[in-house]
């Protein structure tokens, strides 16, 4: 059987490019392990911490997708189930059971199966347990959520809504504005157009700023820092504004807030063990939101296996609203 993947050529020097991709085919033997299963690709996901990972040029490019079960020897899938995993950008995948995460086809139609790998996959599970695990936000409080109109951000802000919290977003354009206020967010500028980002964040959170969650670092989370309420809480999910920075990072420090505010800051990557074996919860309960209404799903979906470099440029660029994913078959 043939298989083909994306590999990048050489490490990434600054925004990648699609010279930077090449993709490669050859054979896959069909003979499973005990544990293992063989899949076929549904959709590809593309996420920003595959810009900062350092996986080698040469082998697939990492990552997570949807795919249909082939052949099973692995009690918990049988063939034709739909599985999502962490078998990287390829098209046919021998998968061993620590990188299955669960049963797609028991939670979601096929009609919404791309949302696997979004709001029911890994930034799903970021927001739900990154947000109110470590903001703890209370009833009344005021969240800020940068990044606000992307895969993480714009779940974050739905699920403060759900707390019955103030939200405060940016982004960077005036669509996406208009996407995060139809979410609920109830004050969002755009950090691309504003003269001062000060000005625009106490114009929107004149009482202060009790949770932060942070999705783009630099000078822009310093800033926000800086208007945080005593006894606020940060938590650092990433960095985004240094992915593709050739030159080291620069902003004010945020020491003098921290102590004078007692702020507490913290930062966390979604497969920490705190969280992993807590992921049933967490689809359960966005699952529950999605049919309740209080949670919309947006994503942004670009079709074919061969476009995946181009998506995932274009995420790391801004041109996603809501989740951006790859639809191979
Ligand atoms: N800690 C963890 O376990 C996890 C962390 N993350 C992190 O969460 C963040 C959001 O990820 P995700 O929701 O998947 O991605 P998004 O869907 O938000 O897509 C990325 C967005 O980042 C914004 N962006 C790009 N460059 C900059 C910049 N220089 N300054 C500000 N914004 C920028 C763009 O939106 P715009 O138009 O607004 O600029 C773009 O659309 C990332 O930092 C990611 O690394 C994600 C998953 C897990
Ligand atoms: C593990 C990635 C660390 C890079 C941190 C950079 C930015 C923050 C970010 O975006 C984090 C993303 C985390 C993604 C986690 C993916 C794992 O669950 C992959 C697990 C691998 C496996 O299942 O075999």
């Amino acid at each position: 059987m043939k298989t083909k993947y994306l590999t990048k050529t050489k490490a990434f020097e600054g925004l990648p490019k699609l010279s930077d991709f090449k993709i490669v085919e050859e054979d896959i033997e069909e003979n499973l392990a005990d544990g293992e299963i063989l899949t076929e690709v549904v959709c590809i996901s593309v996420d920003p911490f595959i810009r900062v990972y350092p996986f080698p040029p040469g082998i697939p490019v990492i990552g997570f997708q949807v795919a249909k079960v082939l052949a099973s020897k692995n009690e918990k899938y049988q063939k034709g189930n739909l599985v999502m995993h962490f078998g990287g950008w390829k098209t046919i995948c021998k998968v061993a059971d620590s990188s299955c995460w669960y049963r797609v086809d028991n939670v979601l139609s096929k009609e919404d199966i791309t949302q696997g790998v979004g709001v029911l996959g890994m930034p799903g599970m970021t927001a739900y347990f990154g947000f109110l695990d470590l903001c703890q936000p209370k009833e009344g409080e005021t969240v800020m959520v940068n990044g606000c109109a992307g895969a993480v951000g714009s779940l974050v802000g739905q699920i403060a809504k759900i707390k019955g919290c103030k939200v405060v977003g940016c982004c960077g354009s005036d669509e996406k504005i208009a996407f995060a206020k139809s979410l609920g967010f109830d004050e969002v500028f755009n950090y691309k157009t504003e003269k001062s980002w000060p000005e625009a964040i106490k114009r929107c959170a004149p009482n202060g700023i009790d949770c932060f969650f942070d999705n783009v670092g630099g000078q822009l989370a310093s800033d926000i820092i800086n208007q945080m309420n005593t006894k606020g809480r940060i938590a650092c999910c990433g960095s985004i504004s240094s992915y593709n920075s050739k030159t080291p990072m620069q902003g004010d420090i945020v020491q003098p807030a921290m102590v004078s505010k007692q702020l507490k800051m913290e930062g966390f990557v979604i497969n920490e063990d705190r969280f992993k074996p807590r992921h049933p919860e967490g689809v359960k309960q966005m699952s529950q939101w999605i049919k309740e209404g209080k949670i919309k799903v947006r994503e942004t979906v670009t079709e074919g296996f061969e476009n995946t470099p181009k998506a995932f440029i274009g995420m790391l660029s801004g041109d996603n609203i809501g989740k951006a994913v790859v639809r191979v078959n």
